[in-house]
């Protein structure tokens, strides 16, 4: 057989085939990720980078800086894409609910509710809330609003309400309540403390409001970032209720600082991501319940990200 010039333009079959693949790579990983979910994208990704290997000819530190941008830019199209694909699954319908509740105090009303967010609305509601983190407000009354780190020192980002993810979970929420209208509830707020941010105790609900908050979720989305024991997990960051009296079987221990140590009293519900707390305001005579009197307590390690839901006794006007 002929030598082959050096610079020859003619490519062995697999690797023709290799070039049409990745011509297509794009829609591929945008199927993937709709059919397989963030599993597919890993497969796919080391397909990619496996033949990006030796067979190109280039130096070994070439190949391993185009291999590192390489999976850097895949890393940001299959974030992108796998975002694309949830938004897309969620505006055709809104997934069933997975979520197991728990009644942990019925005056006032407190349910536990586990695994209210999955693992990828966790990673979509991260990103979305990203470029829109604010210094978190304090509310006096239904007029907002002040930044006064002594009672509240975090960064708050809210969610609009035309994303096909956001309005699921938001949909899911008033129908955990009844199957009460979207229009009561407030916009979703994502909350983020660092080391030492905290939300000292608080009411969600003001006296005398014409339209009172009737209910809160508190779901957490994040407690990574610890370096000390467990895992990689944040330390502190509980949402404590100081006026709880009750008692409770040691089975919710998994969920509740059984060992609190901060000198505040009642229960302390642990940042456990995709778990929710939800909780009524007001008595069912529309009065505050002072019981309801809770905390974000400091983060002592790594970061805490939780996202409030807000529930109104009327509509609220759009
Ligand atoms: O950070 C927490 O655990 C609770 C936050 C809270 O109560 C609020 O944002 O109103
Ligand atoms: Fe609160």
């Amino acid at each position: 057989m002929a030598p082959q010039p050096a610079d020859s333009k003619i490519s062995p079959p697999s690797s023709r085939l290799w070039s049409l693949f990745r011509v297509f790579a794009p829609t591929i990983i945008a199927l993937a990720s709709i059919r397989w979910g963030s599993q597919g994208l890993v497969i796919l990704e080391s397909v990619l980078s496996s033949r990006n290997g030796p067979s190109t000819g280039l130096p070994a530190g070439t190949i391993q800086a185009q291999m590192a941008t390489k999976s850097a830019d895949l890393a940001v199209v299959s974030s992108m894409t796998t975002m694309d694909a949830l938004r897309t699954r969620y505006a055709a319908s809104c997934p069933d609910h997975q979520f197991r509740t728990s009644i942990f105090s019925s005056d006032p009303v407190i349910i536990y509710i586990e695994n209210y967010l999955s693992p990828q609305e966790i990673e979509y509601l991260l990103q979305v809330a990203t470029p829109l983190y604010q210094k978190s407000p304090v509310s006096q009354g239904k007029r907002l609003k002040t930044y006064n780190a002594e009672i509240r020192s975090s960064m708050s980002a809210v969610l609009g309400t035309s994303d096909p993810v956001v309005r699921c979970i938001e949909q899911r929420s008033v129908d955990f309540q009844g199957f009460m209208p979207l229009r009561h509830l407030e916009d979703l707020q994502v909350v983020k403390y660092g080391i030492s941010d905290h939300f000292r105790p608080h009411f969600d609900w003001f006296g005398g409001d014409a339209n009172p908050r009737i209910s809160s979720f508190f779901v957490y989305l994040a407690c990574d970032g610890g370096r000390t024991g467990d895992g990689e997990m944040c330390k502190g960051g509980a949402t404590q209720f100081p006026d709880y009296r009750g008692r409770f079987p040691a089975r919710w221990c998994r969920f509740i600082d059984c060992h609190d140590d901060s000198g505040v009293g009642g229960v302390a519900f642990r940042p456990i991501p995709g778990n929710a707390i939800f909780w009524a305001n007001l008595y069912p005579n529309g009065t505050g319940h002072p019981g309801v009197w809770h905390a974000g307590m400091p983060v002592r390690e790594g970061r805490k990200v939780g996202m409030n839901i807000l529930t109104r006794r009327d509509v609220l006007d759009s």
